[in-house]
């Protein structure tokens, strides 16, 4: 006999980091709102970073009936809210494998990235207060507006035309090494590649405060004074970023060692661990295995752990097009709905877009573990196949659905009704 509700309502938390969209131009802070106006007010000074859902212990979510955590309900019916086959393969009776979150991006993110599990256990134990899990969080982003991020270094010749040409770039990676990495950067040699990216990145790291900030000012000057020396859009990110973060060392680290990537709505990029980047600016829906091991490194007044980022990252540089993952089709359903599957070469997560552009349904086959959705934009009901009673469920709404529970989407829209299912099956 189940206990565990199949489909009900829960309630996200919002973190207020401070490069999140301001009040209630943030989607955050209104997804929060509609999703439980009673309880949340929108200051509209405050920036509304993040929206998490999912089972992770520094943000639980809750059931919207009564506000129990959603981990404590996980908790009491493993089987019926996870399924065996996710208990055996995760290992946990009480934790959802990803955490779904909603990003409103208003100032550059830092540039970062996050470890492997191996990696993930040793910061863990020797720094649990900037390391609060064990877990690898490998991401995925998916534009809900127009989004732009750093992702992934830039293919050497890209890197080596610009140590060539900007004199600031050049003194501070020195002569010797943009020397070294000039001469090798044409060899058919992967690993050695590597390697002197590596003696690049390090160099830029490690360089002192005093060293790197006249020459940032001096590069941000050059970019006024020359800009077609950078190319049009380059010279307008680091204009754009040194006005959130003064002479700072992402300026190089960031705009001239990273890919600079644009996403339009619809697309996604996936970060495996160890990748570097930093999401710049846009609405996105981001998943990712339940963690929040961030390392950081450039833009942001965070803690930053140079020495782990330039020793951790796999020093793969690959062209932007080659970091975006493309949707497939999801076969497992029928209805009037145009459906888009993420489905990034990991195991804790995939998401399902679920697009309506006028009034309609769409029945989905029960998935072989636990979802969370989240309506995006317009208005309908989700419902359990066969049941009678439908929820509301309106921009802003969020829903726990269990294993192998078969639900209905219905579009009350006379236009858009958007939803994204985030899932895990084993
Ligand atoms: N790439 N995105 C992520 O990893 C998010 O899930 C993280 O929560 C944010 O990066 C955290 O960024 P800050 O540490 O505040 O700079
Ligand atoms: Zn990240």
């Amino acid at each position: 006999m189940s206990s565990a509700p199949k489909l009900f309502r829960v309630i996200g938390g919002a973190q207020n980091y401070d490069w999140g969209k301001l009040g209630s131009t943030s989607a955050v802070a209104r997804f929060a709102k509609l999703n439980d106006p009673e309880n949340v007010s929108i200051d509209e000074e405050k920036p509304y970073a993040e929206l998490w859902m999912g089972t992770h212990p520094s943000v639980p979510t809750v059931s919207a009936q009564d506000r129990t955590p959603l981990r404590d309900l996980v908790r009491a019916a493993p089987e019926e809210m996870l399924g065996q086959e996710i208990i055996d393969k995760f290992g946990s009776k009480e934790g959802i494998p990803f955490l779904f979150k909603v990003l409103s991006i208003r100032k550059v993110l830092s540039i970062q990235a996050h470890p492997d599990k191996t990696l993930a256990r040793q910061l863990h134990a020797s720094d649990p207060k900037h390391y609060p899990d064990d877990n690898h969080k490998p991401e995925m982003a998916i534009a809900i507006t127009d989004f732009e991020a750093f992702c992934g270094f830039r293919p050497l010749a890209e890197i080596d035309a610009l140590l060539q040409k900007i004199p600031e770039f050049r003194e501070l990676v020195g002569d010797d090494v943009a020397t070294e990495f000039h001469s090798g950067v044409g060899s058919a040699d992967v690993a050695g590649k590597k390697r002197l990216l590596q003696k690049v990145f390090s160099r830029v790291m490690n360089s002192p405060e005093s060293k790197f900030e006249p020459l940032a000012a001096s590069l941000v000057e050059r970019t006024k004074a020359d800009p077609q020396l950078f190319g049009e859009t380059l010279a307008d990110l680091i204009q754009r970023l040194d006005a959130q973060f003064p002479n700072d060392i992402g300026l190089f680290c960031g705009c001239l060692l990273l890919n600079h990537c644009i996403l339009k709505s619809g697309e996604a990029m996936f970060l495996e661990a160890k990748d570097p980047h930093a999401y710049i600016s846009g609405d996105i829906m981001e998943c990712m295995a339940a963690s929040d091991n961030v390392i950081r490194a450039g833009f942001t007044p965070k803690f930053k752990d140079v020495e782990v980022l330039v020793d951790c990252l796999t020093y793969s540089f690959n062209p932007v097009e080659e970091q975006k993952l493309n949707p497939a089709p999801f076969p497992r359903a029928t209805g009037d709905a145009e459906l888009k599957l993420y489905d990034p070469p990991i195991d804790e997560f995939s998401v399902l877009q679920t697009t309506f552009t006028s009034a309609g349904s769409e029945k989905f086959e029960g998935l072989d573990g636990p979802s969370l959705l989240i309506v995006t934009e317009g208005k309908g009901k989700v419902k359990l196949q066969g049941s009678d009673g439908a929820l509301d469920a309106s921009t802003g709404n969020v829903f726990f659905v269990a294993p192998r529970a078969a639900i209905e989407l219905v579009s009350e829209s006379k236009d858009t009704f958007t939803s994204y299912r985030a899932f895990c099956e084993a």
